[in-house]
């Protein structure tokens, strides 16, 4: 290091001072070199043998280090506690938003906790009964009941003050599927086609998703594959300019594949990380549908082969288990990786979360629970099951 600077010193005074260097002179400055390094070598030398020019230098270099430490100590403290805000106040809007679901369920199972003090059949038979009516569906509060009758029996619980805790237990282990519940978009690039019927929270959901991306730094673009109605593209456009992201569209009517063939050019020339397409969901038939994605498959396969692929499937959980009869028509017609369930907020139905996840077998990865950009967030089990379930 001291080396270093000596000869950047002495070269730097030469080339100031001397520009016509001769043979003679370079061989001097050489020598002169040679000697200052042996002058500052042993003359400023310290005991540990660190010379005392270097260790001002360490000196210094530490207490920056240590200013740097420690504002990036701040830095990630007020990182962590803006983290853990925003957890918590998403914590506090999704309890909010369920307080329908909840009113449907927890409440109505807290009565029944207040009713029963022994856990008998005819308790059983009524937790049965508010799980199916909060539009859990059949098959999947038969499944429940039976995990926890199990869990029940292996633990000897006979107090219906402990089924609650059990029930909690269950539930998670139904919204947790074997498969990955995060956004499968890393490395970039990413490609992620959103699909589902009208009016589900398609392109509300895209725009919540693109805010977010872009928020964690990720270069954005939206690509306007829902040509069917011009509204829809006017939308993409709007929610575009609200999050400062670029939308590649073309007019109504036009093709979608088009559209996402485009899109990829341009994502391509502008190194972006994560490509959004929106498309048309119609779901009148089956075979238009199965032909319109099979189609945008091809192009992204054939134009996109490096980008990671997610197909995001919108569900509306105001419609129940309509939502479900839904995600079944598309499974067959496309390879979903993920669920997005909207409109949790202000809706009963809430419930429904556990008959998609264990029908489908498709993890749900984001739930939406309002209208703003903020208001769509990854989807956590036991957050989630704790939002609803738990009191007040
Ligand atoms: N309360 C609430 N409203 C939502 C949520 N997600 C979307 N919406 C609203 O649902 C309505 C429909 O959303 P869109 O994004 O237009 O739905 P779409 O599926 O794109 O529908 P088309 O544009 O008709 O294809 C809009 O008024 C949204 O603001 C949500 O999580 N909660």
């Amino acid at each position: 290091m001291l080396k270093k600077f000596l000869k950047k010193f002495i070269k730097n005074n030469d080339s100031k001072e001397n520009n016509n260097l001769t043979e003679d002179n370079i061989v001097e400055n050489d020598i002169i070199l040679e000697e200052q390094e042996e002058i500052l070598e042993n003359s400023n030398v310290d005991t540990d043998n660190t010379p005392v020019y270097e260790k001002e230098n360490i000196k210094e270099e530490v207490a920056l280090d240590k200013t740097v430490e420690h504002t990036e100590d701040v830095e990630d403290a007020n990182e962590e506690s803006q983290k853990e805000n925003n957890k918590l106040s998403f914590f506090s809007r999704l309890k909010k938003g369920l307080l329908k679901t909840r009113q449907g369920i927890t409440e109505k199972i807290d009565t029944l906790l207040k009713s029963y003090k022994k856990i008998d059949e005819e308790f059983l038979e009524e937790l049965e009964e508010i799980l199916i009516m909060s539009d859990v569906g059949m098959d999947t509060t038969l499944k429940i009941m039976d995990k926890l009758r199990e869990k029940i029996n292996d633990r000897k619980i006979s107090e219906t003050s402990e089924v609650k805790e059990v029930l909690k237990e269950v539930m998670i282990e139904f919204l947790t599927t074997s498969k990955d519940s995060s956004l499968n978009i890393s490395p970039s690039p990413a490609i992620i086609l959103v699909i589902g019927v009208n009016g589900v929270g398609k392109t509300t959901s895209i725009g919540k998703i693109a805010y977010n991306l872009k928020s964690q730094g990720k270069k954005v673009l939206l690509a306007a594959g829902d040509t069917f109605r011009a509204a829809a593209i006017d939308q993409l456009k709007v929610w575009g300019e609200r999050i400062g992201v670029n939308v590649v569209h073309q007019s109504e009517g036009s093709d979608p594949g088009a559209v996402v063939f485009d899109a990829i050019q341009a994502a391509k020339a502008r190194k972006i990380d994560v490509l959004i397409c929106d498309t048309a969901g119609r779901l009148h038939n089956k075979k238009n549908l199965m032909n319109e994605l099979s189609k945008i498959f091809k192009i992204i396969d054939r134009e996109y082969p490096e980008a990671k692929r997610e197909v995001l499937l919108v569900l509306d959980a105001t419609t129940g288990q309509n939502a479900i009869q839904q995600a079944k028509t598309f499974k067959e017609a496309a390879n979903i990786t993920g669920i997005v369930l909207t409109k949790l907020d202000g809706t009963a139905k809430g419930g429904v979360i556990l008959g998609i996840t264990s029908e489908l077998d498709v993890p749900v990865k984001l739930i939406g629970i309002g209208e703003g950009k903020e208001d769509l967030q990854p989807f956590e089990p036991e957050e989630f099951i704790e939002a609803l379930l738990s009191e007040n």
